[in-house]
């Protein structure tokens, strides 16, 4: 996959499948915006830099599903040709719907054109898929517009698996995503009490994009140098020592040390709310339980 910044960065006779969207979290919605059938046609995606909202009110911007990272290597794995990822600032926010598809079509060889049905674009927004409806006729591009997915009758959108996400419903997020969210980030040392007790805990501090799942325990899966383990994580903060988020995780029949070192953590099943002990004993105790419930969850349960 190549990454480019600006439409005139590829060969303009090309004939092109463009995608367009901000496509947070690549869930299954947006899956079938992007996965293409025209093997006459390269299949692009056409993303923004930012959230819109961070430009119009940074303070309501969301939380993302995913980094900028995070949706390339995933865009890749799905074969994508060309990834666009437009600069998005004041002056492209005022382009008009009008300048925006010029933009697009003086540039590239547009054969088809994809959208969500809710894609708007354009100042104030006002580029849409009837106006779409009648540009395509007019400049002889096919344009498909892909209606809302459903799962049993409820949306499937980035809004709604955050707040799932937030409320520590990983099970039905993952089942929105279509995969299990992730949270991606370098091993660094902690208290040192995990092995104290005997139960050692790789620690990470999520990028400051990304959404966290409510505070507590889940049962989880960690990629290490592109190995496989199963584990059970805690999400919380340690208000005594720092503010930040952070994902402590025990992964199950390893040994190792992997300070430094990138480990992908995705969530699989929430198992309790974190609490707050009397004593260190009262402590293992529970993570134990935890372990076990991990454990149990893996042998039995597991569908990823
Ligand atoms: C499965 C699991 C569940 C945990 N649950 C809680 C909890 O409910 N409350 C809490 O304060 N800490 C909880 N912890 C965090 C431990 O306090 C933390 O892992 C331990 O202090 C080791 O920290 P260290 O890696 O900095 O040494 C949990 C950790 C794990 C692995
Ligand atoms: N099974 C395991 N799960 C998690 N980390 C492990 C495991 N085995 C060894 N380690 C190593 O031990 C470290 C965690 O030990 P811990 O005593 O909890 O220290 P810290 O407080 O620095 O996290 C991890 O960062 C990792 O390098």
């Amino acid at each position: 996959m190549k990454i480019v910044h600006s439409f005139d960065a590829v060969d303009k006779n090309e004939p092109l499948s463009l995608a367009f969207g901000y496509f947070d979290g690549i869930h299954l919605g947006h899956r079938k915006i992007i996965e293409e059938n025209n093997k006459d046609l390269k299949n692009c995606v056409v993303t923004f830099d930012k959230h819109p909202m961070d430009l119009i009110n940074k303070d309501k911007s969301p939380k993302m599903l995913m980094t900028m990272e995070e949706k390339e290597g995933y865009l890749e794995k799905m074969g994508v040709d060309y990834l666009f990822i437009i600069h998005f600032d004041s002056n492209f926010m005022n382009l008009t719907d009008r300048q925006f598809i010029s933009l697009v079509i003086d540039n590239v060889n547009m054969k088809k054109m994809k959208v969500g049905f809710n894609y708007h674009f354009g100042k104030n927004g006002r580029g849409n898929a009837d106006f779409l409806r009648k540009v395509s006729k007019e400049e002889g591009f096919e344009l498909e517009v892909v209606d809302e997915y459903k799962i049993d009758d409820e949306r499937v959108c980035s809004t709604a698996i955050r707040n799932l996400i937030y409320e520590g419903n990983i099970s039905k997020a993952n089942k929105f995503l279509g995969r299990p969210y992730s949270i991606t980030g370098k091993v660094v040392e902690g208290k040192h009490l995990g092995k104290q007790i005997g139960i050692p805990t790789a620690n990470i501090f999520p990028d400051p994009v990304k959404a966290i799942p409510k505070r507590g325990v889940y049962v989880t899966r960690v990629t290490i140098d592109d190995e496989i383990y199963y584990g059970i994580s805690n999400v919380g903060i340690n208000p005594t020592f720092n503010e930040e988020p952070k994902v402590e995780t025990n992964i199950f029949d390893f040994d190792g040390d992997i300070y430094g070192k990138e480990i992908k953590v995705e969530f699989l099943e929430f198992e309790r709310e974190e609490r707050a002990f009397e004593s260190i004993d009262e402590l293992k105790k529970t993570i134990e339980k935890s372990i076990k419930f991990g454990r149990d969850y893996i042998a039995h349960k597991l569908n990823y």
